[in-house]
């Protein structure tokens, strides 16, 4: 789906991202990094909205720069911050359906019934949650091949954020991807896999769970690690929470905000 090479780009005299390498397939991935660490730039780049000053990006198969009918037609990009026109929301759905060859009126419907958002009203008068959950109910029935959401659950409410993660989980995923650059872990837990880490300029980790167990092992502990004894360590109460080498035999899914940590502090997994 995204095939990223030896990437550079700046915006002024620093590069923010320099020889950064990624590749994305079908699935629903987890853009994780600090502030500012380039989550936003990087899905733009995706995208066609920046252009890279080095390097190759290939987006469902197209250069991205040539922002080409058949590419944006199969791609949407949910931003972060969302703008509501002068219009009622049906009105946008009727003049921006169009746009996607495989847009689906029903799916839409659908996903608005659950977020409880009323399409009649003008989209600027609606509230920065509402305004959200009318674009992600917009983004998935859209059908592209490639959905883009940047902090999608950012202004949801609770029971919002639940179904959020209900809808995306019934997504046929097999042969599309949806990447979601979030900082609120906690609500993607169980929903965002492989995971992908941007620090530095860089990507340090493009993993599956199921990888990173295949390799680490998280456990707890009263006493605190001798030197050497595990590659990661938190105080957590009652005692440490640790990473060593070696398979999860239990099977269980690492801590998304843990694992941040962890990779963050290593420099990326090996
Ligand atoms: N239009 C711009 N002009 C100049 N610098 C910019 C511009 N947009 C972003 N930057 C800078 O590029 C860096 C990466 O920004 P970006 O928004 O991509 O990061 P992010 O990982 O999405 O951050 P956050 O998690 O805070 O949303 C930041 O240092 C930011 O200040």
């Amino acid at each position: 789906m995204i095939h990223i090479e030896t990437l550079h780009f700046q915006y002024g005299k620093e590069a923010l991202f320099k020889d950064l390498t990624l590749k994305i397939g079908p699935g629903i991935y987890g853009l994780l990094g600090k502030n500012g660490a380039g989550k936003s730039t990087l899905l733009k780049i995706i995208s066609g909205q920046l252009y890279p000053r080095d390097g190759q990006c290939t987006t469902l198969g197209e250069n991205p720069v040539r922002r080409s009918t058949s590419m944006l037609s199969d791609i949407y990009y949910l931003p972060e911050d969302i703008q509501g026109p002068e219009i009622r929301g049906d009105k946008y759905v009727s003049l921006n359906a169009p746009f996607y060859p495989r847009f689906r009126k029903e799916t839409f419907d659908q996903v608005l019934r659950q977020f409880e958002v009323d399409e009649t009203k003008k989209l600027s008068t609606l509230s920065y949650g509402q305004k959200k959950k009318f674009f992600i109910s917009f983004a998935i029935a859209t059908h592209c091949t490639l959905l883009l959401m940047d902090e999608p659950t950012n202004g949801l409410d609770i029971p919002s954020k639940s179904q959020f993660r209900q809808v995306v989980a019934g997504l046929d995923m097999e042969s599309r991807s949806l990447v979601i650059s979030t900082h609120q872990v906690r609500d993607m837990e169980m929903l965002i896999d492989p995971i992908i880490i941007v620090e530095k300029g860089k990507v340090i980790l493009n993993k599956s769970m199921e990888e990173i167990m295949s390799q680490y092992h998280m456990s707890f502990q009263e006493s605190k690690p001798e030197p050497g004894e595990a590659l990661y360590w938190e105080k957590v109460l009652g005692g440490y929470s640790v990473v060593k080498e070696g398979p999860s035999l239990e099977g269980k899914s690492m801590d998304l905000e843990f694992l941040f940590n962890f990779s963050i502090n290593t420099r990326g997994l090996s």
